[in-house]
């Protein structure tokens, strides 16, 4: 029997291939993105990891089993200890100004994730993180496999193929598998789908500041 996780994922396959052929991956990938483009996209990611921590806040204080608890417990400590840090310091090494703008796009991405955290159940919010996390490790596994110059864009998409990070995607799939029922599949589907719709625009933003900012 298909995994209701995998079939998400087969619902989900055409916003999927859109955002792994997006403009941005693509442009890690072969080297052309521009370097102002990443460090606006520095900055929005920065907001939305501190974002990634309530939304894991939510999930633990929503898990139902102890085991899930700790799990999540351990995936915000990461984020707080391991990822902050990476922004802190490029940030400072290469001057980038955190001051800029935030775009509608960049804001709705937010707050939709976070929408779905506070008021959705646990399935819900595990399918959310499940649609960025399986995303990322995908574009970053394949982007790690071309030869990066930049070491600040490397080190990111490494942290993104990593065993650690790998881990976590799988854990969230393996926590829809085993606590979700066949009758849930199309709410998560629609949760998977908007959230990937959120992905495609949070990356358009970097690419194009001028006409998303405010
Ligand atoms: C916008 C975005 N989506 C997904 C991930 C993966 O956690 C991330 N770091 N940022």
């Amino acid at each position: 029997m298909t995994a209701l996780s995998d079939l998400i994922l087969a619902d989900n396959v055409e916003g999927l291939d859109r955002m792994l052929d997006h403009p941005f991956v693509r442009g890690i990938e072969d080297g052309t993105l521009p370097a102002g483009a990443y460090h606006r996209y520095l900055v929005y990611e920065g907001a939305f990891v501190e974002t990634a921590i309530a939304i894991f806040a939510y999930a633990t204080a929503k898990a139902p089993d102890l085991a899930a608890k700790r799990w999540l417990i351990g995936v915000q400590d990461a984020l707080a200890r391991e990822q902050m840090p990476y922004f802190e310091e490029i940030f400072a090494a290469l001057g980038v100004d955190t001051g800029i703008s935030i775009p509608d796009a960049v804001r709705a991405f937010d707050d939709g994730m976070l929408r779905i955290a506070r008021d959705g159940d646990f399935a819900e919010i595990v399918t959310a993180m499940f649609a960025a996390e399986w995303m990322y490790w995908t574009w970053c596994s394949r982007a790690a496999s071309r030869p990066i110059a930049d070491p600040h864009i490397r080190r990111w998409v490494e942290l993104h193929a990593g065993a650690d990070f790998e881990a976590q995607a799988r854990w969230l799939k393996a926590a829809i598998d085993d606590r979700a029922i066949p009758a849930d599949r199309a709410r998560l589907s629609a949760v998977f789908g908007h959230v990937t719709a959120l992905e495609i625009a949070f990356h358009d933003a970097p690419l194009a500041p001028e006409t998303q900012d405010a």
